[in-house]
């Protein structure tokens, strides 16, 4: 029989899901993904199926086996992380209640304004060190004991994605430390902290939460069930990832013990961390905002601040063109958009526009957290055209990433990093990079991990069954030496984007009451469209839902 020298990474994000297997060491040697959906409906609501999600993580499994030789037998040990917050209820035989809620999901806003306002949500800030937003599942299960209490009736555990996936590969319900703190708990801990559920309105839920489990030290063993479904072999010890977001960081190098250095993902959603121990995190002082996330490693965490939304406004600008295109009659390739964009970048005039970056349907979360806030170009000009706007894009992007390193108070008062990691999608384009080095004003460096996010919950797994004695161990090979060069910030950019920041800061301060009457204005109109649906039943369906990816 072959050595086994292969560890499996799961990373299920909210576009793709994928498995990458890695040599003990971290050399990366086959990646099988999946495309994921997801559907949204005008109330809000972001929902994935369940089942289907673990259905494509099992074939994303079988994929993988075409990708390696001799898999099944090399396989020493599986890993799995995925997409962050929302709610994943399970209920009798381990059979989904409804339908996921995902982190985009916006239905909790007004549940998240009405806890965030009570006096004892400044202890649960205290104990998770992490603002209470719409995304979270502590504000959505909040939520639905107030709107739809007999999802939670009939909910026997409540899990994230991950969770999910665990249970499906192991049988056992568990969530890992990194969630069940920043939601339910307290990040010095790692437990869940009674004054936290209570603040939530959510003490005669309390048995909902599962287990919490460190997947650096416990591991369950692949189910003869899972064992049928992906085709590797029962009993492989299966690790419990932290959430993605840091698995990310960690893959991508938040902490390899060089200080002043920060991490950004720059995908779907922008995650802006520093890693720091728990002592030394510094809250922010008056309006909340940010995440605390533990890292896998003992009293090790991040301070994080995260942008809803980040490629995903690269995505709907692509998407306004692919539209027009496709309106004219000329084929487009979606791919092809993505590559001209450092052209578009070229063509065009640093500074020239302000972008707020809130293209999500569920608001800001960092460094404000407004469900109201949307996306907009400030400075529009009859000259504008569309490589202006793109470049209005991603510098939006570039200010957002600044906004949050200034908000992140972690005692060296809001100070830019010395050196900024950054990962994701965007990290490929060069002139994205050179934005953000001159915005955050701090010379970036790009891994050349291909897949971050699995390779960092494989590095726990790596961990788990003894590859290395401990994380900074698995570090020291994983990550460090995959660092790329430091591409330093372009002095001439770096003085536009200084200059241009508070501009920017101040338009976020200033639109808040007209995002509100907006809001406003969006809730009045769906009441009506759903008075006006009432009256005409009779008339046939009415279409309710979309599909997002
Ligand atoms: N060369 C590029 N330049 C700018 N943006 C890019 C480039 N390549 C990919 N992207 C953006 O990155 C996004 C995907 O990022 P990724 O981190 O893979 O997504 P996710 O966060 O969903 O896992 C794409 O949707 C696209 O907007
Ligand atoms: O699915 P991705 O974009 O990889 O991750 C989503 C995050 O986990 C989410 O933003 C948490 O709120």
């Amino acid at each position: 029989m072959a050595d086994r020298d292969i560890i499996i990474g799961i990373d299920a994000g909210t576009s793709v899901i994928k498995a990458v297997a890695f040599t003990l060491n971290g050399t990366q040697v086959g990646t099988s993904a999946v495309l994921n959906s997801y559907d949204t409906a005008p109330d809000g609501a972001a929902t994935q199926d369940m089942a289907r999600t673990w259905a494509d993580c099992a074939r994303a499994l079988r994929g993988l086996q075409d990708k390696v030789d001799d898999l099944s037998a090399r396989v020493a040990a599986l890993a799995v992380t995925g997409q962050g917050d929302g709610t994943w209820l399970v209920g009798a035989d381990n059979r989904p209640v409804t339908d996921a809620w995902l982190w985009l999901d916006a239905r909790a806003a007004r549940t998240t304004t009405d806890l965030a306002a009570k006096p004892q949500n400044a202890a649960r800030f205290a104990a998770t060190g992490t603002a209470l937003n719409t995304c979270q599942m502590g504000a959505q299960m909040a939520h639905m004991d107030q709107h739809c209490p007999d999802l939670l009736d009939r909910a026997e555990a409540a899990l994230h994605c991950k969770d999910w996936l665990y249970l499906n590969l192991t049988g056992e319900r568990a969530t890992d430390p990194s969630e069940a703190s920043f939601t339910f708990g307290d990040f010095r801990t790692r437990q869940y902290d009674d004054d936290v559920i209570a603040a939530l309105g959510l003490t005669h839920r309390r048995a909902l939460l599962p287990q919490i489990i460190d997947g650096t030290r416990v591991t369950h063993p692949l189910s003869a069930k899972a064992a049928g479904e992906t085709g590797l072999p029962e009993g492989t010890p299966v690790s419990l990832g932290y959430v993605d977001m840091v698995m990310t960081a960690l893959g991508a190098g938040v902490h390899t013990g060089d200080a002043g250095t920060a991490c950004s993902t720059i995908g779907s959603t922008g995650v802006h961390m520093r890693a720091v121990t728990s002592d030394d995190v510094h809250l922010t002082d008056g309006a909340q905002s940010g995440y605390v996330i533990c890292l896998p490693a003992p009293n090790m965490v991040t301070q994080v601040q995260t942008n809803m939304a980040a490629t995903l406004n690269i995505d709907w600008a692509l998407r306004m063109a692919a539209d027009l295109m496709s309106e004219t009659g000329h084929p487009h390739d979606y791919a092809d958009l993505v590559g001209r964009i450092d052209g578009w970048m070229g063509r065009s005039t640093p500074g020239a526009l302000l972008y707020q970056p809130y293209v999500s349907e569920a608001g800001e979360r960092g460094p404000m957290v407004n469900p109201n806030a949307r996306a907009g170009f400030i400075g529009l000009a009859a000259h504008h055209r569309f490589a202006d706007l793109m470049r209005g894009v991603v510098e939006g992007l570039g200010m957002a990433a600044r906004d949050c390193y200034a908000a992140m108070n972690t005692g060296s008062g809001g100070d830019m990093p010395s050196e900024l990691r950054i990962t994701g999608g965007a990290a490929r384009s060069p002139a994205l990079r050179a934005v953000l080095a001159a915005c955050v004003e701090a010379p970036v460096r790009v891994s050349t991990r291909e897949e971050a996010g699995a390779a960092g919950c494989a590095m726990m797994a790596a961990v788990a069954i003894g590859a290395y004695p401990d994380m900074d161990a698995c570090i020291a090979e994983w990550v460090t030496p995959l660092l790329g060069d430091a591409e330093q910030p372009d002095p001439l950019l770096t003085e536009t984007y200084a200059g241009l920041y508070p501009a920017y800061a101040a338009a976020r301060d200033a639109l808040t009451p007209v995002w509100d009457q907006l809001a406003e204005h969006r809730r009045a109109s769906h009441e009506r469209q759903l008075e006006t649906n009432e009256r005409s039943l009779d008339a046939g369906p009415v279409t309710a839902s979309t599909k997002g990816s």
